[in-house]
């Protein structure tokens, strides 16, 4: 059986005051949660954050890595300083890094190869743009971006990983995907992981529905068989949202 993990991607939003006061309101809502809860502030929170969630349910990633330990990549953070933080996840390959910020199938292999080596989690973004899905591709893309970012990866490894299905349409936009459209995605997601790994990894691998995810929908898309989350953006900005979410 799947523990369901819901993740809060507070994307670009909130000074480490603001995340203060987001995360200690958000901390009694979530307590009781039957779920594991993630929240990913910016680098610049990561640090505050991660001292308030101490002892509570909560954990805690990041919102990308380079792939290098170190170097000459400015601007750039590293897997060994996110560890050196104490982060339990990272995101990578969120359509907006792909969209904005020239990241590929190839970059998000490299991200997750070095994220896994160092015991951090990777929540791995796939999923289809309007365009796409209205050329009736979204099912080799999906399948292509899942086997690219899992390639390396041990079927024992894949267990561990969370994969995230975020049709691009529906990030932010109010849009959701239907939860039988966002089950029927995710199921292919894993048939193409059964394919590179076996059975047992594709029955372990959570895999989380984002986008436009909030409280009036989360129940519904909680309840499919294959969604075993939620990638949240906007609803994660608020801790009374966030939290209805949660409790799903
Ligand atoms: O990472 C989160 C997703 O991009 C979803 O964002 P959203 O809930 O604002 O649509």
């Amino acid at each position: 059986m799947r523990k369901p993990i819901i993740a809060g991607n507070w994307k670009m939003n909130n000074t480490p005051a603001e995340a203060k006061a987001l995360i200690e309101e958000l901390i009694p809502l979530v307590k009781d949660a039957k779920c594991d809860v993630v929240v990913c502030p910016t680098y610049v929170c990561l640090e505050t954050v991660k001292k308030l969630i101490a002892g509570t349910n909560i954990k805690i990633g990041a919102q990308n890595m380079h792939w290098e330990e170190k170097g000459a990549f400015t601007g750039e953070i590293s897997p060994k300083m996110l560890v050196a933080m104490g982060m339990d996840y990272v995101i990578l390959g969120h359509s907006e890094r792909r969209q904005y910020f020239a990241e590929t199938d190839e970059t998000v292999n490299k991200k997750t190869l070095a994220a896994v080596a160092h015991n951090l989690i990777p929540i791995i973004c796939v999923g289809e743009t309007l365009e796409q899905r209205e050329a009736g591709v979204t099912a080799d893309l999906v399948r292509t971006q899942t086997k690219a970012a899992l390639k390396g990866l041990t079927a024992e490894q894949v267990k561990d990983v969370v994969i995230a299905y975020e049709p691009v349409w529906a990030i932010g936009t109010g849009r959701t995907a239907t939860s039988a459209d966002a089950n029927e995605v995710i199921g292919i997601i894993r048939k193409a992981v059964e394919e590179d790994f076996g059975g047992e990894a594709a029955g372990a691998v959570r895999i989380q529905y984002g986008g436009s995810m909030n409280p009036g929908n989360a129940t519904e898309l909680m309840g499919m068989p294959e969604i075993d989350g939620g990638l949240i953006g906007g609803a994660s900005l608020k801790a009374v949202d966030f939290s209805k979410v949660v409790n799903y």
